[in-house]
This record gives C-alpha cells, structure tokens and sequence, in this order.
C-alpha cells in the first residue's frame, strides 16, 4: 500500500526454515505507525511465524525486522516490551497464580520508569470487565476467559505496537464481536495486527488485508481484496462473494463439489 510515512515496523527478506523445511521465503512487508492490519492464510501457512519474527521473539534465518529505524534483535528486550504487546495462540504463566497477581506482575513498571503512567490492577480489572475473575487461578479460567485476560494484560501498558495471534479463536460470538471492534478501534491511533482466521471479520473490520500462503505474502490491501481470485487460491476453495449491504461476504465451497448450484 503507498504510503510515504516512516514505518514503525518492516521486515526484509525475511526467511524461515525448521527441520530443511522453508517455513517464510523472502517476506518483506512494513507498516506504519496506525492501522489494523488482518494477516489471514490456511493452516501452517507462516503468519505465527511470520508474527514471532515481527515481535523480536524469532529470529530468521536471512533477512532482518527494523523496530523504527533500528534493527528489532539490537533493542534490549525490555525497550521492546515497552514498544511492542504480544498475545501469543497459546500462553502457560510459568506458575499457577490469581488474576490479581498475574496483573500486578505485569504492571510493574521496569527500573527506573515512574509507575504512575501505569494503570492499577483494579483499573484494568474494571477497564475489562475482569472483575468476577480477580480471583480465579490460571488454569482454571476458560480458553476464552484466558484470552480476555490475556488481551487485557498486554493492553494494559498500552503498546505503541499490537501483534495477536488468533486473539478472537476461542471467544464466543459476541466477545469476538466486542475484541475485533476494539482493534480495529485501537488500529486508530496505534499498530495493530491479527492473525485470524475468520475472514467475514477480517474484511469488515479491518484497513488492511494480508494474505500468507506457503510462507508467501500473496495479496496485500484493502477491502477490495475480498473480490481478488487469488484469495481462492490462496485458501484452496471456492469462494462465494454474496451481497449483504454495504458489502459482500464470503462462503466457501471445497473445489471438488463442482460448479455453482
Ligand atoms: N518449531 C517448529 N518445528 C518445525 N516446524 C515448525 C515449527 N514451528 C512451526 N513449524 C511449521 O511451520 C509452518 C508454519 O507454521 P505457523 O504456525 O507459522 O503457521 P500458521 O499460518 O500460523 O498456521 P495456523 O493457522 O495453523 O496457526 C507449519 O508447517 C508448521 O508445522
């Protein structure tokens, strides 16, 4: 997408390969300081990968990820805490605590930064609506009470940078609802990028599109892409495009059920 503001995140020639499998193959992609960006893609396509790499967990094998204007594995790991909020497909604390002290660990500032720029435990207990979870342990949160309190706990420093990975996958209808509208919201005045797999949200909702397929970027843009065939391609089936006003919405069909009806 033309855009002529300096990016807050870019990736080069980025290249990935686990057990002599190409995982990512020269991905280049950047993004500016706002904007919801969707990455969508099948299954094993690279976008947790691709996502690690963006965050500074991973690194490549070729190519590089620039933070601003440097490298993202030269900045010490607590500035790029600070920079970047990560939500993980899957989380395990390292132990069983409360909601309470699983935030108050979180909301600790690092030395030397004032605490006072800080939200409270209690303000983002009310902020999200945790308030009957304060006390709950970990593990015995559903997968999708987990994901609220896990959104809620990277939110809670408010990063100039959002990666999530599958945030609304175990969320019912109404809290996918909710957290979708709260980045696309977010995507406003900061970075925001979602993996996800549901495509009626991903076009809706969000300003950019990103499609991975076999450690590719295949399509990059805006909504118009819900028309592009590749996106077909991309995912391995046929796509209806059915008008539902102002726009239209997807519905799949496997390839081999043959023609339209
Ligand atoms: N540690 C690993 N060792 C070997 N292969 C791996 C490893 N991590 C990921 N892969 C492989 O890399 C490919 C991309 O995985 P990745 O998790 O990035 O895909 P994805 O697009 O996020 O998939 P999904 O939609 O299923 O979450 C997959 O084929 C996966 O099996």
């Amino acid at each position: 997408m033309s855009d002529t503001s300096p990016l807050l995140l870019a990736a080069r020639g980025l290249g990935v390969s686990r057990r002599g499998q190409s995982i990512l193959r020269d991905v280049s992609i950047g993004f500016g300081a706002t904007g919801s960006v969707a990455i969508i893609g099948p299954n094993g396509a690279g976008k947790s990968t691709l996502l690690a790499l963006l965050a500074g967990l991973e690194k490549p094998a070729t190519g590089e990820v620039r933070l601003g204007t440097h490298p993202v594995a030269d900045v010490p790991a607590a500035e790029r805490a600070q920079s970047i909020g990560f939500m993980p497909q899957h989380f395990e604390p390292h132990w069983d605590l409360v909601l309470e002290e699983l935030l108050g660990m979180r909301l600790t500032p690092p030395r030397g930064q004032a605490a006072g720029v800080w939200p409270t435990v209690d303000e983002v207990i009310a902020r999200h609506q945790l308030e009957a979870f304060r006390g709950r342990r970990w593990s015995t949160l559903s997968g999708g009470e987990q994901a609220r309190v896990l959104l809620a706990t990277v939110l809670a420093t408010d990063p100039p940078i959002l990666l999530a990975d599958e945030p609304g996958a175990a969320l019912d209808v109404r809290h996918r609802l909710t957290l979708v509208e709260a980045l696309a919201q977010r995507g406003r005045t900061r970075l925001v990028i979602v993996a996800m797999h549901d495509l009626d949200l991903a076009f809706r909702h969000f300003d950019r599109i990103v499609v991975v397929a076999d450690g590719r970027i295949a399509i990059d843009g805006g909504e118009e892409l819900i028309h592009a065939a590749l996106l077909d391609e991309s995912f391995g089936v046929v796509f209806d495009r059915i008008g539902v006003p102002p726009g239209v919405m997807l519905r799949a069909r496997l390839r081999q059920q043959g023609a339209a009806p």
